[in-house]
């Protein structure tokens, strides 16, 4: 099975070509590839489906689940397009199950438009033994974005305790510094160096739900979110970095239990 491995500001993703909609990527394979030490490794695929007539972006985390939409992956999906030569550049379309996503473009840098980000109220999380107040928003996926002193000191090595009646989907967790410094713990993926959608959930809070543009410090680099009347914009870069094909009998069989 062929397959591209790209980033975006180092939230990566195993790209999986299959225009037919062929592929029956369960869970359990989407793990495999995604894992670090017996498959490709990624924080999530991005299967590339063809459907009426337009590309499909099938987004999924690295633990096998499905989300409404991931930020960097268009990015890094508007990419492959346009470096396969299956969309003509530089501005393209392309739908995602938050809907139908635009993209530019320009150089190095790709820039999507994604929904307005809605804030939503209070709402809690605890991260090791710190619990965090912040703001929910929805981005398409739930978001929850905790201001703090520092980033660097908060515990993001396991998932965010929280309660489900507040996050019936769960939640992905950012934190943020004054300075526009941010981390993620994303549902579904863990720790990750980026979030696109998280990067907008943190611009529409820092900007108190005025529009504005915000640049976001992630540890894989810098985004910036233009936050417009009617939507938002993710920009920053998106890279293809490798592509060859994966034995999927033999990365299955060789996983241990
Ligand atoms: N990394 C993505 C978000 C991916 C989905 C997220 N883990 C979820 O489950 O909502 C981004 O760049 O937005």
């Amino acid at each position: 099975m062929r397959f591209l491995k790209a980033h975006g500001t180092g939230n990566d993703f195993v790209v999986l070509p299959d225009p037919d909609g062929a592929l029956d990527l369960t869970p359990d394979l989407v793990r495999a590839l995604c894992d670090r030490r017996f498959g490709i490794g990624a924080d999530g695929i991005l299967r590339a489906v063809r459907q009426d007539g337009s590309w499909f972006m099938d987004y999924r985390n690295s633990d096998g689940t499905v989300a409404e939409m991931c930020g960097n992956g268009a990015r890094v999906f508007a990419r492959f397009l346009v470096a396969e030569g299956l969309v003509a550049g530089p501005k393209l379309s392309f739908g995602t199950r938050d809907g139908v996503s635009e993209a530019v473009v320009e150089g190095a840098e790709i820039a999507i438009a994604m929904r307005r980000p809605r804030l939503l109220g209070r709402g809690s999380a605890t991260l090791g033994s710190l619990t965090l107040t912040g703001e929910s928003v929805d981005v398409g996926n739930p978001h929850l974005v905790c201001r703090v002193p520092d980033v660097s000191v908060i515990d993001l090595s396991a998932p965010p305790v929280f309660d489900p009646s507040s996050f019936p989907e769960g939640v992905n967790v950012e934190v943020v510094s004054a300075d526009g410094r941010m981390r993620v713990y994303e549902r579904g993926s863990g720790e990750t160096l980026s979030c696109g959608t998280g990067a907008c959930a943190v611009a529409a809070v820092l900007l108190e739900g005025s529009n504005g543009t915000v640049p976001i410090d992630v540890a894989g680099g810098r985004v910036t979110v233009t936050i417009e009347s009617e939507r938002c914009w993710l920009a920053g870069p998106a890279v293809l970095v490798a592509e060859g094909t994966v034995s999927v009998d033999q990365m299955l069989a060789a996983r241990p239990l």
